[in-house]
């Protein structure tokens, strides 16, 4: 579905050119849920922000490389026709949910605008659309919610609402850009099972990005690892936490606490959780 190639992201600042991504190539099939870890600086955000358009610099550059999504080289549309495609085709959760929502709106008004953008329906079915999204994301009392401004939110419900934005146009990918790191470790779990009941239930596709393999060995299909711009290994999720052949991925494993390794919820084969979507349609 999402398959990158040989991609490479230069900036050019003052001081010379970095090479952020050098080379990279990494796909996510249908239903997948593949981990992009490496610690800060490797290249993560860069290369899953390049995906959507989004670097927000003139001084970044692609200088190599392909972006299909179904066949389509994301690299060659315009600022508009990616429009088009974020939030309909990929849906993105970011690292901080506070920068994605507006303080000045209620929760309701910027759910409702969204659905309505996505969605010909009158305020009231939109209103209706809303609360059952935040039903679908497990968030408590929806009407309250609806009604609330995002500081009258705990930082684990806003992150469910920018989900459920995320998922208003029932995207085939997510991209989730550490969408845990700013929460507590009992919160970060609850998410990160909300985006795997997601993945099960409505079969969509995840680019995680991580610099934790606690939350791949948590959720991951498959993995990707980079280092400094570079891919250094690549391979299912079991494989690489068994037998990683990197040593910069052996020191990335060693340093999360075997108890969290231990503890995984990937445990349903991918084949079994579409055949799971496919009852329920
Ligand atoms: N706007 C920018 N101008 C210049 N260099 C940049 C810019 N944004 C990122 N970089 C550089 O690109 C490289 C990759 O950064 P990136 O943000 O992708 O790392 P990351 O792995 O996502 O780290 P983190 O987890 O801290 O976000 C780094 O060397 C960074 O300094």
């Amino acid at each position: 579905m999402l398959e990158i190639s040989n991609l490479s992201v230069d900036f050019h600042t003052d001081g010379g050119v970095v090479h952020a991504v050098k080379d990279v190539s990494i796909t996510v099939g249908e239903g997948e849920i593949r981990g992009l870890v490496g610690e800060s600086g490797s290249g993560k955000s860069v290369t899953s922000m390049t995906i959507l358009g989004l670097l927000g610099t003139r001084r970044a550059r692609v200088s190599s490389g392909e972006i299909l999504l179904n066949g389509t080289n994301l690299l060659e549309m315009s600022q508009k026709e990616l429009g088009r495609i974020r939030g309909r085709q990929i849906g993105l959760v970011s690292q901080n949910a506070l920068s994605a929502l507006d303080p000045s709106f209620t929760i309701g008004s910027q759910m409702i605008e969204v659905i309505r953008l996505h969605q010909k329906l009158s305020r009231a079915a939109a209103y209706e659309e809303a609360v059952r999204s935040l039903e679908r994301v497990g968030m408590p009392d929806p009407p309250q919610k609806l009604r609330a401004y995002q500081h009258q939110l705990s930082g684990g419900q806003r992150q469910r609402v920018v989900i459920a934005m995320a998922l208003v146009a029932r995207p085939a990918l997510l991209l989730a850009d550490e969408p845990t790191t700013a929460l507590d470790a009992t919160v970060q779990k609850q998410i990160l099972d909300l985006l795997l009941e997601i993945n099960r239930d409505l079969g969509t596709a995840i680019l995680m990005v991580t610099h934790d393999f606690g939350v791949v060995s948590h959720m991951c299909d498959s993995v990707t690892v980079m280092r400094k711009g570079s891919v250094v290994e690549q391979g299912s999720a079991d494989q690489v936490l068994t037998a990683p052949e990197h040593p910069y991925t052996r020191s990335l494993i060693s340093s999360v606490p075997k108890l969290r390794l231990d503890d995984t919820a990937r445990a349903v084969p991918r084949a079994e959780r579409r055949l799971h979507v496919f009852q329920e349609a």
